[in-house]
């Protein structure tokens, strides 16, 4: 079974305009987290980079509704990371701690342990220092098993079954930091060091497809017309290898949240 046949088929929700797509996106979001509490917790949500993505955030930070969610029992993952120093701005978790995730910390109850940022160049894990974006995805793995079920199938990744996974995508395609032409796109495990990246910064750790597909729901957040035809294409199938986005399905469900302009060209 490839990437593009795992999982749920995807269901396309398309919003007027970017601004609206980040409300919708972020009221979707809490319910999804409410819900999940009604019936397990702790709950796993993973965050995403990129415009959208972070709007996204910033309206869950700015939405009443946020105190309707217990924070305490939530747990923050990133999809992928770019490998800087600890605060850089071009990092994704600076930018989300910047948007909610800090905010939550200080004054709505979620624990500074929930929040599961993966290791910067510099940062001790362990006792060991990270130099590389191997050993940066090898401690991310380390930290994901910590969640997984106690038991998982031979093959599959030892990661939490996320409640929730946003992903954004970029007009190449790419989701996490899993880009067209990489062999990333077939590794296996929980995450991989990504050097050569095409977007800036080289040097990425990211999720594999495996551990995305542990995802209950896996969403796709992307607004703009330089997304659209590599919108239709992944919702056409494929192929993963030049539509990464193409592979990124849930267990459960697996939504597309376009603004128009992103949506323009899909069937
Ligand atoms: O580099 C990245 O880019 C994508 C998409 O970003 P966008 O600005 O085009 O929306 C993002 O999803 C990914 O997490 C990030 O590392």
């Amino acid at each position: 079974m490839t990437a593009a046949e795992t999982g749920a088929a995807p269901l396309v929700v398309v919003h007027p305009d970017p601004a609206v797509l980040s409300e919708a996106a972020a009221a979707r979001l809490l319910t999804r987290l409410l819900d999940a509490q009604s019936v397990r917790t702790p709950v796993h949500a993973v965050l995403t980079g990129g415009t959208v993505g972070i709007k996204t955030l910033a309206a869950v930070a700015a939405s009443p509704l946020r105190a309707a969610v217990d924070w305490s029992g939530v747990h923050l993952w990133w999809g992928d990371e770019r490998f800087l120093p600890d605060g850089d701005p071009d990092r994704n978790e600076t930018q989300a701690r910047a948007a909610l995730v800090d905010a939550l910390v200080a004054d709505a109850g979620l624990p500074a342990d929930h929040v599961h940022g993966m290791p910067a160049p510099g940062a001790v894990v362990d006792g060991t220092t990270v130099q590389t974006p191997e050993q940066a995805a090898a401690a991310y793995a380390a930290d994901l098993a910590r969640f997984a079920p106690a038991s998982v199938e031979e093959g599959v990744p030892a990661v939490p079954e996320f409640d929730v996974l946003l992903l954004g995508m970029g007009p190449d395609g790419h989701v996490a930091s899993l880009f067209p032409g990489h062999a990333g796109l077939a590794a296996r495990g929980a995450t991989i060091g990504v050097h050569g990246s095409p977007k800036p910064p080289p040097e990425r750790v990211s999720l594999t497809f495996d551990a995305l597909h542990r995802a209950r729901e896996v969403w796709v957040v992307a607004a703009g017309a330089e997304k659209a035809a590599q919108a239709a294409a992944a919702l056409a199938g494929g192929p993963v290898t030049e539509v990464p986005a193409a592979g990124a399905r849930g267990t459960e469900r697996t939504l597309w949240l376009l603004d128009a302009a992103a949506a323009a060209l899909a069937a």
